[in-house]
């Protein structure tokens, strides 16, 4: 199994390039989180969950990582890591020294587009409020942990050139 840990600031298109991924190459899995979102609120196909159950899953030791983010709480579940496959992973830049640490053979995927493009993209998305955007934004420039190196791949053109993109670097 190889683990890529796809990350980037919110709005960067890690959903489009994840969803585009996988339907050209069904081999691959794509982890479903769980997140402290309702699944009514769309984007990524993941397990919507309350704040109780997140807290009963993590202490029963469910969750192979989880984080916290813009006000939610993310896990995934170690029954979302299976064997023998490659996986891909929404991760978050804020996690990768403890993902690594849980995984050291971690592939680390870098996705970017330029800040103005990203408010442009979270606006037309519509998931979150203004100021959520907002607070989105300002997480932007987020740096990534410093020792490791990363695939760079930068979707500032169409989804489409920033799938195949993708799909090269996981080909690699
Ligand atoms: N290359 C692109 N060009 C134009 N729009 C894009 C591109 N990639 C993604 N989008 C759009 O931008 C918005 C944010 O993308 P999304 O995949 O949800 O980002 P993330 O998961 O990183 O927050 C979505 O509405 C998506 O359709
Ligand atoms: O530490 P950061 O790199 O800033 O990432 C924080 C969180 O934001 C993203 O979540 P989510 O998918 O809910 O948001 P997004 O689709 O807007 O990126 C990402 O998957 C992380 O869980």
């Amino acid at each position: 199994m190889r683990l890529f840990f796809v990350v980037g600031p919110s709005g960067v298109g890690k959903d489009t390039l994840l969803s585009g991924a996988i339907a050209a190459d069904p081999a691959l899995h794509w982890a479903r989180r769980a997140i402290t979102r309702p699944e009514s609120a769309g984007g990524e196909p993941f397990e919507g969950v309350t704040e109780a159950e997140f807290s009963n899953r993590l202490a029963r030791g469910d969750f192979a990582l989880h984080w916290d983010a813009h006000g939610l709480s993310y896990g995934v579940p170690h029954t979302e890591l299976p064997l023998g496959r490659d996986v891909l992973l929404n991760g978050s830049r804020a996690a990768i020294a403890q993902a690594l640490a849980a995984f050291p053979g971690l592939r680390i995927i870098h996705i970017t587009a330029p800040v103005p493009v990203l408010a442009e993209r979270l606006l037309g998305r519509g998931r979150e409020s203004r100021d959520q955007i907002e607070a989105r934004l300002i997480r932007a420039d987020q740096p990534l942990h410093a020792a490791v190196p990363v695939i760079e791949i930068a979707n500032d053109t169409t989804p489409e050139a920033g799938v195949a993109r993708l799909l090269q670097a996981l080909r690699a």
